[in-house]
């Protein structure tokens, strides 16, 4: 496979999730995160809205970040210079392309949305830009439009071309054919930017990338529009598990930016997300907590350190005498296999009644 980086938009696609706001020093502070750990490139937001969104990329511009940044703009060269006078040079371009939204935004004139888009991309390059162009609604396009839009655009100087799946509705093996159509179409780099609507969001952008993406967008825990996006730590961990690729970012930190974004945003994530949600490195069930104590591996795929979190053991409804013993004996009591097993009825009597999993001072309650 050819070499592979995040294009993460956190800042952008991930901010525009529903009721999400976050203050300049946020926004700051999370791309020098995101660049301190290798994150390769950084969509850090829309310059055209001003006020505190143009204030906090203006000051990510300048920090000098090792990470590329790069701003979303709409087909107008308005947009454009907002972009500029925030200081970016990278700056990416967007156009409906299925003729849905096309009918919403470009009076269903296919040949306005191509006029808009080679008049933006013109103007960017003549000023020096990097310019990516993004293909909106792609998923849902006419595939011979797709197509010539991608070809003109790169054509007209563009240097990367984003296929979106805007409203999530591929699966990866529809996702794999349309993208290596266009793969097998440009020169110029393609990119994933995929959403969760039907819980493909991550196999999508991976399934993207089999086909020949080089380039591919994450937020964070999957922030973003509706039900979000593929999940930087899904994709890096994916990439990393199924793929053996390595692509220069510690995935050691990925539990401290899901706690970031948890902070920023107020929204803690289910237990059950994968990588980075309370559970994903939990085990309660005495079948896998026998199995775990021996060799981790017996139930988990990776070891948490791996990803900056850790191994927890709970004591509940589920649990095996394996599972008692090794908690007592690291608080220095040694049960025999008798005290175990009644010790287990006893705790499961009680989990049953709270409902929930039992505290170490609950447990050591039962033993006196
Ligand atoms: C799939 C995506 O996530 S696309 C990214 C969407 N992100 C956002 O919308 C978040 C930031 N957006 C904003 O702050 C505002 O929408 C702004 C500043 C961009 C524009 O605000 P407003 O001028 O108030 O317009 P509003 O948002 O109501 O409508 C969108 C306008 O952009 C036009 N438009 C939409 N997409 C495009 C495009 N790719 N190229 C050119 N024009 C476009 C619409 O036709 C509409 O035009 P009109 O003002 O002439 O009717
Ligand atoms: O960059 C684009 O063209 C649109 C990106 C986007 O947010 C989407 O399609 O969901």
């Amino acid at each position: 496979m050819p070499p592979i980086q995040v294009n993460d938009t956190t800042l952008r696609d991930g901010e525009q999730a529903a009721g999400v706001v976050f203050t300049v020093e946020e926004k700051v502070a999370f791309a020098s995160l995101m660049s301190a750990i290798g994150v390769q490139e950084l969509e850090v937001g829309v310059p055209a809205m001003g006020g505190a969104e143009a204030e906090a990329i203006t000051q990510m511009t300048r920090l000098g970040l090792k990470s590329r940044l790069i701003g979303w703009n709409r087909a107008l060269t308005s947009d454009l210079d907002a972009s500029l006078a925030c200081g970016l040079q990278r700056v990416h371009i967007s156009v409906p392309v299925s003729d849905l939204q096309i009918n919403i935004k470009f009076q269903g004139s296919r040949q306005r949305v191509l006029d808009a888009l080679q008049k933006a991309i013109t103007y960017g390059r003549d000023r020096g830009l990097y310019v990516s162009v993004g293909g909106e609604d792609s998923s849902r396009a006419d595939t011979s439009f797709l197509l010539k839009l991608a070809s003109m655009a790169q054509a007209w100087g563009a240097s990367r071309f984003r296929f979106c799946d805007t409203v999530g509705v591929l699966d990866p093996f529809s996702t794999y054919s349309q993208v290596e159509q266009l793969v097998e179409q440009l020169t110029i780099p393609v990119e994933m930017h995929t959403h969760n609507d039907l819980g493909c969001a991550t196999a999508n952008a991976l399934a993207g990338i089999r086909a020949g993406a080089t380039s591919v967008n994450t937020t964070v825990n999957g922030l973003g529009e509706r039900a979000g996006n593929a999940a930087l730590e899904e994709v890096v961990m994916g990439l990393k598990q199924l793929y053996g690729l390595k692509i220069g970012i510690d995935t050691e930190k990925l539990q401290a930016l899901s706690e970031f974004v948890i902070q920023a945003t107020g929204w803690e994530l289910p237990p059950w997300k994968a990588i980075v949600g309370k559970n994903a490195f939990a085990h309660e069930s005495g079948i896998h907590g026998h199995g775990v104590l021996q060799n981790p591996s017996t139930y988990e795929p990776f070891t948490p350190e791996e990803v900056g979190g850790n191994r927890r053991f709970v004591i509940g409804k589920h649990s095996g005498k394996h599972l008692i013993t090794d908690f007592f004996q690291q608080q220095g009591i040694q049960l025999s296999s008798e005290e175990a097993r009644s010790l287990l009825d006893a705790i499961r009597k009680l989990s049953v009644e709270l409902k929930r999993d039992l505290t170490p001072n609950e447990l050591l309650n039962l033993v006196s």
